[in-house]
């Protein structure tokens, strides 16, 4: 096995040009076999096998910076980088990162899983390198999904400056997550379809510079022109004209040819753009037939392409999907709007019934915001769903263009909680705090999928700002005799006892019912309240449990810093309550990647650790008694 020769980075390069295709064979046959029981991002990844090896071929790791766009590419990089072994624990708990980590290896420059960061990134090292006086090559890896983020613009918008040799690498493959969208991707794909056109442009530059003394000057006063005329010999003209140079397009699975126009590229003053092209799901041909479905998958079987476990219950994204195609068919106003999660947010049936009233704006959440507060502002009822990790974004947009205004965007907000296996940067674990810090916002969150239901319409029509957040995963069907109507700022009652009360909020719900009756069968008497409303706080409920019982527990899944708990504790110390208070949240850090079960028990929040605060802080030093 050709594949058995790579031990650490650059030993590709001792490889024989005829080794180089079974390589790639071989990568994507490993790729294929461990992500089939793992889980991960395959499509991607099975698509820039090729470019990775170019990159590897071409450069001199980990001297020099290759940077990744989100990270969910890197799979290839990390085996030629010696870290094949790790992908028998991909993504779990303690085992190997799914993205570029820092700390994982010296050859991944730079931590990554948000989108469109790359040509920041890639533009600070080129330009410490210039300021140091160092020496090392620096190469962005973008695709053409992230290239409809804003980030990457302003970050072009500066490449312009740089006088030194910096490489960004457009990996195009006609897809974000699904098919990409906008003005750049029908530019990108001019691009690609002029290839033989780009023959007739070459011929006739030949043919014009062989006109004897005039040729060549025509040619290059053409050149030199701001007319589209100019498009005929300068085909990255977007990129040519903000200062950058453009090479390509290239045939993205040819090794050879991009190991050529990448040593080209590295020969050059400033920022150039390498434009490849590239098949997502290349050589798999379930994933090449359905790259989104590939995009980031379960376990599946190898043959039949379809995942090993079915899924027999909904999650909360199919209810809220259901819901929405309801909202949609009854209300003409309801508009959807994702930043390129469509099939992750559940937004594709919307799409498909009211196709006039869905907007996927690509990997832009800013822009997704204000654009929804525009409609706000005119009138219609827009619904943003989106990631909760991918809000944070958003910040300044809800808040300066929709809180301030105070006009009625709907926030669905999806992955709020641990999210598992994509680590630090993906767990939707800080939305209550920055959100709750907004004026203007309510925050809702419901304990099963009923609620979830009811709170969408509940949002839809409510006059300012909702933003409602659910877990990934399936929907918790439990509690389901308990549907008293959504009321604003009003928790709801489940069971009403004395000596300890449950405060909980959403996902913790569920917790919050297991951990009571639990307590119930040593003998306590526990109140249940399912509070619904992170914001404004039903005060009248803190209030009246503050009289009724000794301890009030907090339940959140979301960080303890400016989190659901910490108003509720606030609001009791302006009361100068003395009530006996814990928190359940999780602790102020960043969670890494592993099995959501692992998580919630190592950050405290699940069944077991949160009985034995109740015990060690209250029960058994006497302060709470049945
Ligand atoms: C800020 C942000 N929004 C959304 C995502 C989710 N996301 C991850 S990859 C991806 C598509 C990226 O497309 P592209 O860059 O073309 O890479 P490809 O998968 O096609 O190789 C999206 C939308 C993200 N990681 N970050
Ligand atoms: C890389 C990335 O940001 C997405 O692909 C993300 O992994 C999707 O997560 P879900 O699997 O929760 O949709
Ligand atoms: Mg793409």
């Amino acid at each position: 096995m050709v594949l058995e020769k790579i031990k650490q980075e650059n030993d590709i390069k001792k490889l024989s040009k005829a080794e180089l295709p079974v390589l790639a064979d071989e990568i994507r046959d490993f790729l294929i076999r461990k992500i089939s029981v793992s889980g991960g991002h395959l499509a991607s990844n099975l698509g820039v096998v090729e470019l990775t090896m170019a990159l590897h071929l071409a450069f001199d790791l980990p001297k020099d910076k290759i940077v990744w766009d989100v990270g969910h590419q890197a799979y290839t990089h990390k085996i030629l980088t010696g870290r094949k072994a790790g992908f028998d624990e991909l993504r779990q708990y303690g085992g190997m990162s799914g993205f570029p980590k820092r700390k994982e290896s010296d050859c991944d420059c730079f931590d990554t899983g948000h989108s469109s960061t790359s040509i920041s990134v890639g533009l600070g090292y080129a330009l410490a390198r210039q300021i140091k006086g160092e020496d090392y090559k620096v190469v962005s890896v973008i695709g053409d999904g992230a290239l409809t983020g804003g980030m990457a613009y302003e970050a072009l918008n500066n490449a312009s400056r740089i006088r030194s040799n910096f490489i960004i690498v457009l990996n195009d493959n006609k897809m974000s997550i699904s098919e990409n969208v906008g003005g750049l991707s029908k530019h990108l794909s001019n691009l690609r379809t002029a290839e033989s056109y780009q023959e007739i442009k070459t011929g006739v530059a030949n043919s014009l510079s062989r006109i004897p003394i005039y040729g060549e000057n025509i040619v290059e006063r053409i050149r030199r022109t701001k007319s589209g005329i100019k498009q005929l010999f300068v085909p990255g003209m977007l990129f040519e004209n903000m200062g950058i140079l453009y090479l390509g397009p290239v045939d993205g699975h040819d090794t050879a040819a991009i190991v050529k126009v990448l040593k080209e590229a590295s020969r050059l003053q400033g920022p150039v753009l390498v434009h490849v092209i590239t098949k997502k799901g290349k050589g798999y041909l379930p994933a090449e037939r359905h790259p989104a479905r590939f995009h980031g998958t379960e376990p599946f079987d190898i043959d039949t392409g379809l995942p090993v476990k079915n899924r027999l219950k909904a999650n909360y994204t199919d209810i809220f999907s259901t819901v929405m195609r309801k909202l949609g068919d009854r209300d003409e106003k309801v508009i959807a709007i994702t930043a390129a999660m469509t099939d992750g947010t559940g937004l594709k049936r919307f799409h498909n019934m009211f196709p006039d009233r869905f907007f996927d704006v690509g990997i832009a959440e800013e822009h997704a915001v204000t654009f929804a507060a525009a409609l706000a502002a005119a009138g219609l009822k827009p619904v943003v769903a989106v990631y909760s990790s991918f809000l944070q974004r958003a910040y300044d947009q809800i808040l300066h263009d929709v809180c301030i205004q105070n006009l009625p965007v709907v926030f669905a907000i999806d992955r709020a909680g641990l999210v598992g296996s994509d680590g630090e940067t993906h767990q939707g674990i800080f939305d209550l705090s920055y959100l709750s810090s907004i004026p203007n916002m309510t925050i809702m969150a419901p304990k099963n999928k009923w609620e979830l239901s009811d709170m969408v319409k509940f949002a839809v029509d409510f006059p300012t700002p909702v933003a409602i957040r659910y877990p990934r995963g399936e929907a918790y069907d439990g509690l389901k005799e308990f549907r008293a109507p959504v009321e604003f700022g009003k928790s709801e009652m489940l069971y009403e006892e004395s000596s300890i009360a449950l405060v909980a909020l959403g996902s913790m719900v569920k917790t919050a019912e297991e951990v009571r009756d639990e307590l119930k069968q040593k003998g306590y008497a526990v109140t249940l309240v399912n509070m619904r409303f992170a914001k404004p706080l039903d005060t009248e409920m803190l209030e009246k449990l503050a009289d009724t019982h000794k301890l009030v527990v907090t339940l959140e899944e979301n960080v303890i810093s400016g989190g659901f708990g910490e108003h509720v504790t606030e609001f009791y110390s302006q009361k100068q309550s003395e009530v006996q208070l814990i928190n359940i949240a999780i602790g102020d850090t960043y969670v890494e990647h592993g099995n959501v079960e692992i998580l919630r028990r190592e950050t405290g929040i699940d069944k077991e650790s949160i009985i034995e605060r109740i015990f060690n802080e209250y029960i058994n030093i006497g302060q709470v008694d049945k």
